[in-house]
């Protein structure tokens, strides 16, 4: 895991931003998997500026998204779908064609999950995989005890998970128990993936992640076996790490080799 400690949200969003920008610069038709919660927000704004500046574009880009709320179709302003055309893809040169969100609707979800895992890898696997982390240390929607290999499938949402996310819907308005989720296993063929973590309240799952054991009961300690893992948090974030000085020894030691390998 590479382990970036940066001063604050903000920072933490334009870093990963960076990241996005740079692929898209390497590869136009780069696959990207994209992520909602609160926390990718102002990442996708960097993008929206980056894309409206001329120096990225989404042209000939696809977007795989993590999950989604089973029970809700597209245009339910809850919907996930419906929050990325309104964070990201209605403000961006994107093909919406090429946008894929798992169907909430899906009549068959069954079917669905395995039709996305298809579509990924028709498209050739996702290049880099954006994360948030819930205060449970779920990633997508795969709660404590998912698999570590699981695919995309249907997956029932903690109380702690509804509660968290609760505050998206009306007192009186329908909430979704169920999901669609890439499962662990998917998440982990993206050839890179970049978790972003803000704020003292995911400090616990920040520390499960990087410095528990690998187990079920943390998903995203998960991130522990692959081979490009990106975590970009902020100092509250971060304020729970037992070897935060390390982290930041290391991330120091690798700028500087980053600046030499420039130099070449
Ligand atoms: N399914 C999403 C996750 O992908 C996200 O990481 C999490 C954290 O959201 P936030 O960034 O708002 O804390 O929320 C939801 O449960």
């Amino acid at each position: 895991m590479q382990i970036v400690i940066l001063n604050d949200a903000a920072a933490v969003a334009a870093y990963g931003a960076n990241i996005f920008a740079t692929q898209l610069q390497k590869k136009p038709t780069s696959v990207l998997g994209l992520a909602t919660g609160s926390t990718p927000v102002a990442l996708y704004q960097e993008l929206i500026a980056k894309n409206k500046a001329g120096e990225i574009s989404f042209s000939q880009a696809t977007t795989f998204n993590l999950d989604e709320y089973l029970g809700l179709t597209g245009d339910h302003p809850q919907s996930y779908r419906h929050f990325m055309n309104e964070q990201l893809f209605s403000h961006i040169d994107i093909n919406k064609d090429n946008t894929f969100v798992p169907p909430g609707d899906a009549l068959n979800p069954i079917t669905a999950c395995k039709e996305y895992e298809d579509k990924i890898v028709a498209a050739g696997g996702v290049d880099v995989q954006l994360l948030g982390i819930g205060r449970n240390g779920h990633i997508g929607f795969n709660e404590p005890s998912s698999g570590l290999r699981s695919r995309t499938r249907v997956k029932t949402l903690t109380k702690a998970t509804v509660d968290d996310n609760a505050r998206f819907f009306a007192a009186d308005e329908y909430q979704p128990q169920l999901s669609i989720t890439m499962g662990i296993g998917t998440i982990l063929e993206a050839k890179k993936v970049v978790l972003l973590a803000t704020g003292e309240n995911k400090a616990d799952a920040v520390r499960a992640m990087i410095e528990g054991p690998l187990m079920a009961a943390c998903p995203a300690s998960a991130l522990q076996l692959h081979q490009d893992a990106v975590i970009v948090i902020d100092k509250a974030a971060a304020s729970k790490l037992a070897d935060l000085e390390f982290y930041q020894h290391i991330e120091a030691e690798n700028q500087k080799l980053q600046a030499h390998l420039a130099t070449l």
